[in-house]
C-alpha cells in the first residue's frame, strides 16, 4: 500500500526540530521525505494539516500480552525452576490482548516483550510491532535478548520454598555457574565439533555478543553484581529498571550501557524500590546516560509514559532528550536503530500523527501507522 502524508510538521529526533514536508510510504517503508510531493504518486492521501508527525514510540521492557492487567493472569513467569533460558516470550503473548489497542492509540508501535523476573535466567525476549492478528504478523525479531533477574524477585519465589536462590550470593553464584558451563560447551564445540546440544546453543548468541542480556536489577548492589558478572564473561547487556542507578552512577558513568528506566509512577511495593525517584530520570540524563523509558506492563501502562515524561520536562528535563527516551534510545538499546526510532528514508513506516505535543496530557493521537498500514485512527 502507498500512503502520502501531506502537510505534516515532522519531528526530527536526531536534530530535535520540526521540518515541514510530505512523507511517501511504500512497501512498509518510508520512501521519500520532501516538500510538495506529487499527489498522483499516492494511493491513500492523509492530510496532516499542520499536525505533528512523530516516529512511533517504543517500549523496550514490557510483559504486554503475556501478563494481563485484568484477570487473565500471568504467562510471563515460569517459576518451576530458577533457570529457564528456553522460555520464549512470544509463546506467552496473546496478540488480541486489549492492551495492544490501548497502546497503539497512544502512539506505541514497537515493544520488547520479555519473560518476568521470578527466575534468574528467565528466557528469551522478543521485539514485536503492536499491530497484527498473529505473532507472525507482529514479529520483528524473535530472540533479541536473554532476560536475567537479580535481587528480591527470584529470592522471594524460591527462598520460601527452601530452594536456591534464597540469597543474593546464590543468585550470582548460580548465574555464573550456568554461564561457565555454556562457555565451556562453546569451547568444546569449537575444538571437537561434537553434535549440537540445543539447550546450550541458547547461550551462543549471548557469548558471541550478537544479543545483549536484559538484566532486571533495582538495587545498586544488584546492578553492580550484574555488571561484575557481565564483565567477567565479556557479555553485552542492558540494565533494566535501574531504580538505584542514580546512587551508583559514578561507578558506571563511563561504560556507555543502555539503561531502561521504569515503570514510572510506581508504588514502592517492595524494599528494593525504596530509593526510587522520578528525579533520577533528569539526573541520569544530565550525567550522559542513554535512557529508555519503559512501562514494565502491567506494572504501568505505556499509554502514560508520555505524560510522565511531560511532567519530567516540566521539572527541567530537556524536551528532545525526553522524546529520545521513547524513540531512538530504545531503538539503539534493542539493536534495531536501522529500522525504527526516527523518521528517515528507508526506515519502517511507523509514524504517529498527533493533534498537539505528544508529551502534553490533552493531546490525542489522530492516526497511528505501523509497517505502512493504518493501525489506529481516531475517527
Ligand atoms: O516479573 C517482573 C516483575 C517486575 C518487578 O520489577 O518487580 N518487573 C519485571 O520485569 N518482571
Amino acid at each position: 500500500m502507498k500512503i502520502l502524508i501531506r502537510n505534516g510538521q515532522i519531528y526530527d529526533v536526531k536534530k530535535g526540530l520540526f521540518i515541514e514536508a510530505d512523507i511517501l510510504i511504500e512497501d512498509k517503508k518510508i520512501k521519500k521525505i520532501e516538500k510538495d510531493l506529487d499527489v498522483r504518486e499516492s494511493l491513500k492521501l492523509i492530510d496532516a494539516d499542520g499536525k505533528k508527525v512523530f516516529p512511533g514510540f517504543i517500549d523496550a521492557h514490557s510483559h504486554i500480552g503475556m501478563w494481563t492487567d485484568t484477570t487473565n493472569g500471568n504467562d510471563a513467569n515460569e517459576c518451576t525452576h530458577p533457570i529457564t533460558p528456553h522460555m520464549r516470550a512470544i509463546d506467552g503473548v496473546n496478540p488480541r490482548d486489549k492492551s495492544f489497542n490501548e497502546i497503539k492509540s497512544a502512539g506505541f508501535t514497537t515493544v520488547m516483550v520479555t519473560p518476568g523476573s521470578g527466575n534468574l535466567i528467565a528466557g528469551q525476549a522478543s521485539i514485536l510491532k503492536t499491530h497484527g492478528n498473529t505473532i507472525k504478523d507482529m514479529l520483528v525479531k524473535d530472540y533479541s535478548a536473554l532476560k536475567l533477574a537479580f535481587g528480591e524477585n527470584p529470592k522471594s519465589v524460591y527462598g520460601p520454598r527452601e530452594q536456591s536462590p534464597s540469597s543474593r550470593m546464590a543468585i550470582s553464584g548460580m548465574i555464573r555457574e550456568e554461564f561457565k558451563k555454556a562457555v565451556l560447551y562453546i569451547e568444546m564445540m569449537e575444538k571437537e565439533k561434537t553434535s549440537k546440544d540445543i539447550y546450550w546453543e541458547i547461550y551462543r548468541p549471548v557469548i558471541e555478543k550478537q544479543i545483549p542480556l536484559k538484566i532486571h536489577a533495582h538495587r545498586g548492589d544488584d546492578i553492580l553484581s550484574a555488571i561484575r558478572i557481565c564483565e567477567e564473561f565479556g557479555f553485552r547487556y542492558t540494565l533494566d529498571h535501574f531504580t538505584e542507578g542514580h546512587l551508583i552512577f559514578d561507578e558506571i558513568k563511563n561504560k556507555d550501557i543502555p539503561v531502561l528506566l521504569g515503570p514510572p509512577f510506581m508504588v514502592k511495593s517492595k524494599r528494593e524500590l525504596i530509593n526510587g525517584s522520578s528525579e533520577a530520570v533528569r539526573v541520569l540524563n544530565e550525567k550522559g546516560f542513554k535512557i529508555s523509558m519503559t512501562s514494565d506492563h502491567p506494572f504501568s501502562n505505556a499509554r502514560y509514559l508520555s505524560s510522565f515524561l511531560g511532567l519530567m520536562v516540566k521539572d527541567g528535563l530537556d524536551y528532545n532528550e525526553a522524546i529520545k527516551m521513547l524513540t531512538i534510545n530504545p531503538a539503539k538499546a534493542m539493536d534495531i536503530e536501522n529500522r525504527i526510532g526516527s523518521i528517515e528514508c528507508g526506515k519502517d513506516a511507523d509514524l504517529v500523527i498527533y493533534n498537539g505535543d505528544p508529551l502534553e496530557i490533552r493531546t490525542n493521537v489522530v492516526t497511528t501507522i505501523i509497517n505502512g498500514e493504518i493501525a489506529y485512527s481516531r475517527n
